[in-house]
């Protein structure tokens, strides 16, 4: 059951994007055809505290289990946040948090995330102030689940030649030797020190071929994950064929550059998307 607040966010072409005040979730964007750029899962449930399967989860004050928090990716796609400011094409929403809830986080905070809407290009920016008066460990991920044609015909460039910890073996430190990622099986990678350009090419996509052009400011780390059938099946909100229509691209703040953000102090990060429509599968890249 849907009961959740929308607030809807329209270009003068016709592109949209939609976000909950539940979790300050994109949900979804799509272009003035109403092909959708972002994935939401059809079993995906609105029913709070459930975690929203797609969009862009806003994983934080912990990634994974990258904290002590027993809650995986944090707690704050759990919470209602509220409407700072608001308009046609973007929305800042926030969340404070008292430091009471959960005693394995007691740090204070106000995270804050705006998303502005332009043509085949959409920014997010995430900031938080340290509201306490000691130093604020944390970690984050934007979450962000792309819409591709079928997981077979993607391909991610730009993590040739970096260390990444494979989370499907032990979180075992690898190196990506592939000029283009392809996905044969699970992949549950945390790219280390990643660029702050990376693509994704989906040779399938309607009207022939899309490339999503990722840029990242201030999140030194990138995770990718597809579960791929055996791990999807097992999620009651994904299953079979929705993993098959996703990937997820995650601009985080996990591993490389621990951060322990001083009482007062602010930290901002951001990810930049820009859609190539229709190039062909390299859109302007070596591929
Ligand atoms: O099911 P959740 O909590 O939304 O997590 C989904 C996935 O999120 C990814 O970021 C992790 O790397 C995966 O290990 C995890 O399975």
């Amino acid at each position: 059951m849907e009961s959740l607040e929308r607030i809807t966010l329209k270009t003068q072409a016709g592109q949209t994007a939609e976000v909950s005040t539940y979790a300050g979730h994109l949900l979804t964007w799509r272009n003035e055809e109403k092909q959708d750029y972002i994935f939401l899962s059809k079993n995906a449930v609105f029913q709070p505290p459930k975690a929203i399967r797609g969009g862009v989860p806003i994983c934080f004050p912990q990634f994974s289990n990258f904290g002590r928090l027993t809650q995986q990716h944090g707690f704050v796609r759990n919470k209602p946040w509220k409407v700072l400011e608001q308009s046609a094409w973007s929305v800042t929403l926030s969340l404070s948090y008292d430091g009471t809830e959960f005693p394995d986080y007691t740090h204070p905070f106000e995270l804050r995330t705006r998303i502005e809407l332009c043509d085949d290009n959409l920014e997010q920016h995430l900031e938080v102030t340290n509201t306490g008066s000691g130093p604020m460990p944390f970690t984050a991920a934007l979450h962000t689940y792309y819409a591709v044609s079928d997981i077979a015909n993607v391909q991610v460039e730009g993590l040739q030649g970096l260390t990444f910890l494979d989370s499907t073996d032990g979180r075992l430190e690898k190196r990506e030797e592939a000029e283009a990622v392809a996905f044969t099986g699970e992949v549950d990678r945390i790219y280390l020190r990643a660029p702050d350009v990376i693509k994704i090419h989906d040779s399938g996509a309607p009207g022939g071929a899309r490339t999503y052009e990722v840029r990242k400011r201030g999140f030194p780390d990138a995770v990718l994950w597809n579960p791929a059938a055996e791990r999807a099946a097992a999620m009651s909100d994904l299953g079979d064929p929705e993993w098959r229509r996703m990937v997820c691209l995650e601009p985080g703040l996990v591993v490389s550059e621990p951060v322990e953000l001083a009482a007062g102090a602010t930290w901002t990060a951001a990810q930049s998307l820009r859609v190539h429509r229709g190039v062909g599968p390299s859109a302007g890249s070596a591929l």
